[in-house]
Order: structure tokens, then sequence, then C-alpha cells
């Protein structure tokens, strides 16, 4: 598809340009109101079957950087929440801001976070293929989590210093046996909403499930992210990759719904 990026003209305002889907009715990422979500009881735990997940490799996408996993069985899965089967883990990538910038997509209250972690899943109980969920109303389940800013995180390092083994679009590395158990907050309740992928195109497949509670990663780590780039070794426009996040869209006609 068409070329985009996070830029002055090829940013998010543009994208509606080449990707019709910008201007949708169940658009992300959004701004939560908590004192609007509402409670729903039939809403089960979240539950996370990743301790036999298979990672495959981190990548920079040009857009991310991003760790993949075999997702050609039901290995590794997320369920329960608002979902009604398993979904796959397929990957997880990052979002964040410049120097002391926001940098999450969703924000709380209006209140942005300094990253957000997204693990992307896909419902491979109906679909046969990830391309056909991900195209799907109800064809991706992205599990959504805030960085904040504060001590160091214990294992975030296990990424940062693969970082620089991927600083130019296009690269890849091995990158087996990390399991993303161990980036996860110590509660997993949540929100969730009926929204789409934050990036084109935009597909409206998304169900999000954003948790409440942060994690605490240090600037200095956070930092480690900004010294990726968004172009590839061949390219003389050298461009950190930084601020490569999508603002809040319209809630138009959605609630959204809370975990107790
Ligand atoms: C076949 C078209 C699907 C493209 C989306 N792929 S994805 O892995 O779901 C994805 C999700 C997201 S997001 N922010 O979770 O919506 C961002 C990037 C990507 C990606 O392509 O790397
Ligand atoms: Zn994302």
């Amino acid at each position: 598809g068409h070329s985009w990026g996070y830029g002055k003209d090829d940013g998010p305002s543009a994208w509606h340009t080449h990707y019709p889907a910008a201007k949708g009715s169940r658009q992300s990422p959004i701004d939560i109101i908590p004192d609007e979500a509402r409670r729903d009881s039939s809403l089960r735990p979240i539950f996370l079957g990743y301790d036999r997940c298979t990672s495959l490799n981190i990548a920079n996408n040009g857009h991310s950087v991003v760790v993949e996993f075999d997702d050609s069985d039901d290995r590794s899965v997320i369920q329960g929440g608002p979902l009604e089967h398993p979904y796959r883990l397929k990957q997880f990538h990052f979002h964040w801001g410049g120097k002391g910038c926001e940098g999450s997509e969703h924000t709380v209250a209006g209140v942005g976070y300094a990253s957000e972690l997204h693990l992307v899943h896909w419902n491979g109980y109906k679909y046969k293929t990830f391309e056909e969920a991900s195209t799907a109303p109800d064809g991706l389940a992205v599990l959504g989590i805030f960085l904040e800013l504060g001590d160091d995180h214990r294992w975030l390092p296990m990424i940062t210093d693969a970082l620089y083994m991927v600083k130019f679009k296009g690269s890849a590395i091995d990158f087996k046996g990390f399991n993303p158990k161990c980036l996860l907050p110590s509660s997993l309740h949540y929100w969730t909403y009926l929204g789409s992928l934050t990036t084109p195109p935009l597909h409206e497949s998304v169900i999000w499930i954003v948790l409440k509670e942060p994690i605490v990663v240090s600037d200095k780590q956070l930092g480690m992210f900004r010294m990726l780039q968004f172009n590839s070794e061949e390219e003389n426009q050298r461009t950190r990759m930084e601020n490569n996040f999508r603002p809040p869209q319209p809630l138009k006609d959605r609630i959204v719904r809370s975990s107790n």
C-alpha cells in the first residue's frame, strides 16, 4: 500500500487520503474517560496463556520495533474478558514520544503516558489466516499496556539490549525464548471497546483491551528506543524513530466497558 509515516506530510492527519477507514465509526486510539466507562459484571477476567509462547525475531519495520511469535497453533493465546474464543499472539510492538513528551496512543481522562505496548492477537478459531482476521470485525484482540516513567524495569533490558541490532528499517534478528509475561503489570483490570488498528490500513477489526495499571520503565530505558531510525541503512535521510503514535480519535457511537 501507499507509504505512510508520522511526519508532517505523511502523518496521522494525512492517512485518510489513502486509507479512508481513517474517518470510520470505530477508529483507535481513543481518550478513555474512567468515570464514563460502564462497569460490566458479565466481563470475565483476562487469561494470558503465554507459557508455551515461541518468540521468533525482533525487527524494525520502519514504524516501530516488533517482536514476532509463532502463531501456527494455539500455543500462546489471550482469552476471557470480552472475548468469545482464544486469540493467538502474533506480535508485540511499542509506541513512544520524543524526549519528555507523551507517547502513548490511548489517553486516560486526557492524560497520555510516555509509551504504550501493544500485544496483537488474532481469532484463529473463526479465521484461517491473520490477514483474513485483520479485516473482520471480531478478527483481532490487542492488549494495550501503558508505560510510565520511574525506576528501571527489571526485564525491559531484554528488549532494549537488542535494539542496536535493529537500528534501521528492514533489519531483523533472531529473538527466541522471550515471554512477554515479564512485561505485564500486577493487575489485569481493564477497559475494553471496539476499535481499529492505529496504523494504516486502520482496519476496524480490533477488540481493544487496555490495562488500567501501567508498568514502570526508566527514562534511560525508554530513551534506548529513540536510537532506532525510521529509515533504512541505505537512505541518506536519517530520521530518529520517535513520536510514532496516533492521537485519540472520535468515540462516536461507542461505549467503553470496565472490568470489575
Ligand atoms: C494485513 C494487514 C494487517 C496490518 C496490521 N498488522 S498488525 O501486526 O496487526 C499491527 C497492528 C498495530 S496496532 N497499533 O496494534 O493497531 C500496529 C502495527 C501493526 C503492524 O502491521 O506491524
Ligand atoms: Zn500499536
